[in-house]
């Protein structure tokens, strides 16, 4: 099947896009990524719909910021898909199925409660094709994590790539994840701690810059240790697996006095400490672990990994894969998985009690099964 992946992560920098050819199992034929990006207006409305979505007890309520926030988000991603499939001169009438993960505003696994805000019937109608969307429901509702999702497309990548396993694969987004994938049996996975959105919170808070480009703030400070082992100490990392995060999940407030470069680089050590902690959980040292997601573009924070793993570490776009369009490429696989009724999710990636398909299918009348 012929999909477009759509990722909108939670950095909310802007919107992934991503076309695959693929059965949902081993056969994978990358076509064109691309993406839009959020201007500010975008992101104050995200920001209000997370303000808001804190107060959420159902996860269908939308209240009126929430509401707007959706409406928004669903029309950027149409407007992302026509303007994909212009500049790509791909025919409309040759996509079989979108995979829409949407914006997450909340997410508390421990309650039942993650919500993705984007309109899956209203997306169809208006792209005229077939939406596959809501995917962390089921397992959610099941006592799963509902998160994370992409491990089981992470472990198609590294079967397509023959990596010698047990290999990992490192996402540094707006929060970190990991899939460990071993010679035989199913992924393991988990949301690892904080990725870059305390250090974007930083800047945006500081100088008003929506990231650490390149790293550079982080490169020119220093870590403050002292700092950095009482970060450690959040009782999230000695935690079994499976297990999750919540955007907002961990504070910046004890970087608070420090300058900006000496808090960018504890707050990159941070994130580069957690995700290497999280290796304690696997049973195996991995024999490489590879880096996606955009944080692998901070130099800071590729070093600072580099330091604190003890296996070799690779960006992915040394292996010829599209870092910045994995997840996306990931959500247009899981939408022919879910069509095909093939499992999202295993006890190792989200601790759901067998694996489980997920997704809501949305076809526009036209189209209608
Ligand atoms: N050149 C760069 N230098 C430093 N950081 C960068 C660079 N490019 C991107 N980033 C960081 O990567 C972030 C975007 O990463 P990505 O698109 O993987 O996140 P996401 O998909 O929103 O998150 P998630 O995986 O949590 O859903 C930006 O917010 C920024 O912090
Ligand atoms: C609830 C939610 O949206 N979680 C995101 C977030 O961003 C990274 C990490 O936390 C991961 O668990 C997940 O996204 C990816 C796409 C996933 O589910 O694999």
């Amino acid at each position: 099947m012929k999909a477009i992946g759509l990722m909108s992560g939670t950095s909310m920098d802007g919107i992934d896009i991503a076309l695959l050819d693929t059965d949902g199992e081993d056969r994978i034929t990358f076509g064109p990524t691309g993406g839009i990006a959020y201007d500010e207006s975008d992101r104050t409305i995200l920001r209000a719909a997370l303000t808001a979505a804190t107060a959420l007890t159902d996860r269908a309520s939308r209240p009126r910021a929430l509401a707007d926030a959706e409406r928004r988000v669903t029309d950027l991603h149409a407007d992302a898909v026509d303007a994909f499939l212009r500049v790509h001169e791909i025919d409309r009438r040759s996509i079989d199925v979108v995979g829409f993960h949407g914006q997450t505003v909340l997410h508390r696994p421990e309650r039942q409660l993650t919500v993705q805000i984007g309109d899956g019937a209203r997306l169809a109608e208006i792209l005229g094709l077939p939406v596959v969307a809501d995917l962390r429901a089921a397992d959610v509702a099941a006592g799963g994590q509902g998160a994370p999702l992409v491990p089981v497309f992470h472990r198609a990548l590294v079967h397509a790539a023959a990596l010698s396993m047990p290999a990992l694969i490192i996402n540094i987004g707006g929060v970190s994840n990991i899939t460990f994938i071993p010679a035989t049996g199913e992924p393991i996975a988990c949301d690892t701690g904080p990725g870059n959105a305390l250090i974007d919170d930083l800047m945006l808070e500081r100088i008003g810059q929506s990231f650490d480009r390149d790293g550079a703030a982080a490169g020119s400070g220093t870590v403050d240790r002292d700092v950095l082992t009482q970060l450690m100490r959040h009782p999230y990392f000695d935690a079994p697996l499976p297990k999750s995060l919540d955007r907002n999940a961990f504070s910046r407030s004890l970087v608070e006095s420090l300058s900006t470069a000496d808090a960018a680089a504890t707050l990159t050590a941070f994130t580069a400490a957690s995700i290497a902690r999280s290796l304690r959980h696997l049973p195996e040292v991995p024999r490489l672990a590879v880096v996606c997601g955009g944080g692998a573009r901070n130099l800071a924070m590729m070093q600072a990994l580099a330091t604190a793993l003890p296996c070799p570490l690779q960006p992915a776009e040394a292996l010829g894969w599209q870092p910045d369009a994995i997840e996306a490429q990931a959500f247009a696989y899981l939408a022919v998985r879910s069509l095909r009724g093939l499992p999202l999710t295993f006890p190792t990636t989200t601790g759901v009690p067998r694996p489980l398909s997920g997704g809501l299918v949305f076809r526009p009348a036209d189209r209608a099964a």
